[in-house]
């Protein structure tokens, strides 16, 4: 590999490497991941170890603050906007509200995989992790479809992502090899580990072990690096209260539900909380992007682009 195309997020996975191991051992010994318990987990970590990375999104913006929308006051006043808006789609349309979740969440998640060479490839990749666990999880799937949505036609969700699933996985398995060959080879088992574990795993389990050792971890460091903030004294005093308020949020969702099994409560109320603050956190980074199109020089941009890290990594300098 040559340093000239490695980004400095792109660690060896090895936590989610660990992580992967260690699930594989459990369900191999019996454990039930697919059980109330591990579902549970499942879901309480994906807000405690996964949903603070979009904490910073704030801090990156403030960053580069200009102009009403860009003060904090703006700022919140657009994110909360945003959550109420697809809050109220999840009470008046949930399958719908399902639908545009997991197509956000494809072009959110295909910016882990840049480095491809195609932006095709990297929704591939985006869209082969989350249509995976329909190739032998598919009935698991519609539940858990149906138990969000309270809807029976939530299992057409499932249904739509079964048939996108082979063409998707076989996008990915191509984008695996080009970021291989590219020399990204740290990404490249990154994906594959992702890939087997959503295959082969309950699907709650499998999506928290890619979402909280990988993805959030990712973020947060390339979020971190583009602030300067070195040191849980920086960044704790953001990063703790902000999760905390979306503690309050998805707690707030869990008294408001009225399904009535404890784990499909925790689960509604943890997927519906990561489905409202998914949105500004997509946002943010193409909105730090155009504010930094604006005060970074494009060279400094595009000079980070070409190393593999992620356009808000340009705000480092
Ligand atoms: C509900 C659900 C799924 C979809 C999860 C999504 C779409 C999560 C998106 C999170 C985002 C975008 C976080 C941003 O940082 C899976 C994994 C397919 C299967 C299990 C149930
Ligand atoms: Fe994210």
């Amino acid at each position: 590999m040559t340093l000239s195309n490695r980004s400095p997020s792109d660690r060896p996975p090895r936590v989610l490497a660990l992580g992967a191991a260690a699930c594989g051992l459990a369900m191999i010994a019996g454990v039930p991941l697919g059980g109330a318990a591990a579902t549970s987990v499942g879901c309480l970590s994906l807000l405690v170890f996964g949903l603070p990375h979009g904490t910073l999104d704030l801090e990156l913006i403030k960053a580069r603050s200009r102009g009403p929308w860009t003060g904090l006051a703006g700022l919140l006043v657009l994110y909360l906007g945003c959550a109420a808006l697809i809050l109220a789609l999840w009470q008046v349309a949930p399958v719908l509200a399902l639908g545009a979740f997991i197509v956000t969440a494809t072009v959110h998640f295909s910016e882990d995989w840049d480095g491809t060479g195609a932006r095709f490839l990297e929704l591939g990749v985006a869209l082969g992790l989350l249509c995976a666990p329909t190739l032998i999880h598919r009935d698991a799937m519609a539940r858990i479809f149906v138990g969000l949505t309270g809807q029976a036609q939530g299992s057409m969700i499932a249904d739509l992502m079964f048939l996108v699933m082979p063409v998707a996985l076989v996008v990915a398995l191509v984008a695996v090899a080009a970021l291989w060959s590219s020399g990204r080879r740290s990404r490249a088992i990154a994906a594959t580990l992702s890939l087997a574990s959503m295959v082969l795993l309950p699907p709650i389990v499998g999506f928290a072990l890619y979402f909280c050792l990988f993805h959030s971890p990712r973020h947060f460091r390339e979020s971190l690096s583009a602030l300067h903030w070195l040191g849980f004294a920086r960044w704790g005093w953001v990063v703790v209260p902000l999760t905390g308020a979306a503690g309050l949020i998805a707690l707030s969702l869990f008294g408001m539900e009225i399904r009535p099994a404890l784990p499909e409560r925790i689960m509604a109320a943890s997927f519906m909380t990561l489905s409202i603050l998914t949105v500004p956190h997509m946002l943010v980074p193409l909105l730090v992007e155009a504010l930094a199109r604006r005060g970074t020089p494009v060279a400094t941009r595009d000079a980070a682009i070409a190393l593999g890290q992620h356009p808000r990594a340009a705000l480092a300098d």
